[in-house]
C-alpha cells in the first residue's frame, strides 16, 4: 500500500485505488491510498503551520534540498522511467527522458533558489531608497494531470520549494504511481515536516478542497479546459493565486518550400508520439497546396512503419492510450470527423495486441474543413487533420483561427515567412522546422486565449507566479 504524506507522515487513506498498466490491464502496478476532504484539510493546516518557519529557513535549505531530489531522480531514472511508461503508456525511452527532464527541473530551481531576485532604487523623494523584494506566497495547491506525470509535478514543486512555498500536491488519479516516487524521495530531502504534503485521490474530493480552502493562497493547475474553469470559478472567486494550464489544437504550417522528408518526421514526431498525449501536439498540419498530396502520402507512409505495442517492448514507437475513457474519447472523435465529411487517410481503429490494453492506430484526416469540430476541439489522442491552405497569408489565417494559443509550428525554407510566423501567430510558444512539441526545461512555458491564464510556468519566469513582490520605502 502506497500512503499518503501529511505533515511529515505516512498517512492510510480513507479509501484505495488500483494503478493499472494500459499496455496491460491484468498488470496490476500497486495499491494507493485516497484521501478524502477531511484528511486533504489536515495536509493544508500542515502545510500552513510549516509555512513561518519554512521562509524564514533560507535559501541553502531550499537549494540542497533540490539538489538532492534532482540527483536521485537522475540516479534512478531507468527504474523511475519504467514505472512511468508502465502506469501512463508512453514508451519506454519517453518515460526514463521525461524522469531525467524531472532532475534537471529540479537541479534548475537548486541554483534558481540561490539567485537573488530584487532590487534597490532611489526615491523620487531625496534621501529615501526604495527596496523592491520577492517573497514567498504561501501555501501552494498543485493539481497536475495524467499526461507527465513527473514532470509537469517537477516544474511546478520545485519552483514553489525555491522560493520558499509550502506545498499540497495532488496527482491525477489515474497515475498516483510517478507522483508517490516523486514524494517519496521529497520526504527524505531534508524538508521540515508539513513543507510538502502528497494527497492522492479524486479531483471532485481533494482538488475541490484546495480550490474552497481560505488556507491556500495559491493554485497551479493543468488539465483540462473544463476543469479549468472550475478551478477559476471556485478558487478565483476567493482572490486565490492562480495559473492554469489547459488544452491546445496546435498548428503545424507546412508551406510549399519546406524541406518534404524534414516536414513529415516533424509532423508525425509532434502529433502521435507520446500518443498524441500532450497539450503540445499538432493536431492541425495546414498545408500548402504546391505540397499538400506528397505530404499526405509521406505522413501516411510514416505512420504505416510505426510499431504500436505495449509501452515496454522493445521497438515501440507508439504505447496505448491512457485508459478506456480516453480511448473511447479519441474513437468517438474518429467517427464525428468521419460524418463531418473529412477523409479518413489511414488508422482511427481500435488495435488488438498479445495483451489486453487501450492501443488504437494513429489517424490521419485530410479534406478537413476549418470548422470542422475535429479541427477546433482538443481531441488529446493520435488523431491529426490536415486542412488545405492557398498561399502563407491563408495558411497564418487558419492557424490564428482557434479558440487555443498554446504552441504552433512552421516548416519552411523561407527565412521571411519564419520571421513573420514567429511575430504574427497567436502562441504561447512558436516552433520552426521543429516539432510542436518537446520543449527545454529552462525558459517559459504556456500560452495564449484558452490554452492559459496567469504567469508563465518554468525557467526563471516561474518567480512570478511562485512568489508576490513587495516595495518597501526606507527612509533614512
Ligand atoms: N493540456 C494538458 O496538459 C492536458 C489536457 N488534458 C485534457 O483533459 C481531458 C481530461 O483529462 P483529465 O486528466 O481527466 O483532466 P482533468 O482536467 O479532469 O484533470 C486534471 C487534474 O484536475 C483534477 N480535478 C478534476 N476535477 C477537479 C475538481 N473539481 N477540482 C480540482 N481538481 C480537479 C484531476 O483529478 P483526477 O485525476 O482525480 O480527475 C487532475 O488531477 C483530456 O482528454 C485532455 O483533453 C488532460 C491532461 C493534460
Ligand atoms: O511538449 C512538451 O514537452 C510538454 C507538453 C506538456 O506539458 C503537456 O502536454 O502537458
Amino acid at each position: 500500500m502506497r500512503n499518503n504524506f501529511i505533515g511529515g507522515a505516512w498517512t492510510r487513506g480513507a479509501d484505495t485505488r488500483d494503478n493499472i498498466n494500459p499496455s496491460d490491464t491484468t498488470d496490476v502496478i500497486g495499491e494507493y491510498a485516497q484521501a478524502d476532504a477531511a484528511q486533504t484539510a489536515d495536509a493544508i493546516a500542515a502545510a500552513r503551520r510549516a509555512f513561518p518557519a519554512w521562509r524564514a529557513a533560507g535559501i541553502q535549505a531550499r537549494a540542497d534540498a533540490l539538489d538532492f531530489i534532482g540527483l536521485e531522480l537522475a540516479a534512478r531514472k531507468e527504474e523511475l522511467g519504467r514505472l512511468l511508461s508502465r502506469e501512463e503508456g508512453k514508451t519506454l525511452p519517453e518515460g526514463i527522458a521525461e524522469v531525467n527532464r524531472a532532475a534537471q527541473i529540479f537541479r534548475f530551481f537548486a541554483g534558481e533558489a540561490l539567485r537573488p531576485g530584487g532590487e534597490t532604487l532611489p526615491s523620487v523623494r531625496p534621501g529615501m531608497d526604495v527596496h523592491i523584494t520577492r517573497e514567498p506566497v504561501g501555501v501552494v495547491g498543485i493539481i497536475t494531470p495524467w499526461n507527465f506525470p513527473i514532470a509537469i509535478p517537477a516544474w511546478k514543486i520545485a519552483p514553489a520549494l525555491a522560493y520558499g512555498n509550502c506545498v499540497v500536491f495532488k496527482p491525477a488519479d489515474l497515475v498516483p504511481g510517478c507522483g508517490w516516487a516523486l514524494a517519496e524521495i521529497i520526504s527524505r530531502s531534508g524538508l521540515p515536516e508539513g513543507v510538502f504534503n502528497l494527497t492522492m485521490g479524486r479531483g471532485s474530493v481533494v482538488g475541490q478542497t484546495l480550490l474552497e480552502s481560505a488556507d491556500v493562497d495559491a493554485i497551479s493547475f493543468t488539465g483540462s479546459e473544463n476543469t479549468g474553469a472550475r478551478v477559476m470559478a471556485t478558487a478565483g472567486a476567493r482572490f486565490a493565486k492562480l495559473q492554469l494550464e489547459m488544452g491546445g489544437k496546435n498548428p503545424l504550417v507546412v508551406l510549399d518550400d519546406a524541406d518534404l522528408d524534414r516536414a513529415v518526421e516533424v509532423a508525425v514526431q509532434g502529433a502521435y508520439f507520446s500518443t498524441g498525449q500532450r497539450c503540445t501536439a499538432s493536431s492541425r498540419f495546414i498545408v500548402g497546396k504546391g505540397i499538400h498530396d506528397r505530404f499526405v502520402a509521406g505522413v501516411q507512409e510514416r505512420l504505416a512503419g510505426l510499431k504500436v505495442d505495449d509501452a515496454l517492448a522493445e521497438g515501440t514507437d507508439i504505447g496505448p492510450v491512457v485508459d478506456g475513457n480516453q480511448l473511447e474519447q479519441d474513437l468517438a472523435y474518429v467517427d464525428i470527423g468521419r460524418q463531418e465529411g473529412a477523409r479518413l487517410v489511414c488508422g482511427g481503429e481500435r488495435l488488438q495486441r498479445d495483451h489486453d490494453g487501450f492501443y488504437m492506430a494513429p489517424a490521419l484526416f485530410a479534406d478537413t474543413d476549418p470548422a470542422m469540430r475535429i479541427a477546433r476541439e482538443e481531441i488529446f489522442g493520435p488523431v491529426a487533420c490536415v486542412i488545405p491552405a492557398d498561399d502563407y497569408e491563408h495558411a497564418l489565417t487558419l492557424a490564428n483561427d482557434s479558440p487555443f494559443g498554446l504552441s504552433a509550428g512552421i516548416c519552411t525554407t523561407s527565412l521571411k515567412h519564419a520571421s513573420d510566423f514567429r511575430q504574427r501567430v497567436e502562441a504561447g510558444m512558436v516552433m520552426v522546422n521543429t516539432p510542436t512539441a518537446g520543449v527545454d526545461y529552462h525558459v517559459p512555458f504556456g500560452g495564449r486565449k484558452g490554452s492559459s491564464y496567469g504567469s508563465r510556468e518554468q525557467g526563471r519566469y516561474a518567480a512570478e507566479f511562485f512568489t508576490t513582490v513587495k516595495t518597501a520605502y526606507v527612509a533614512p
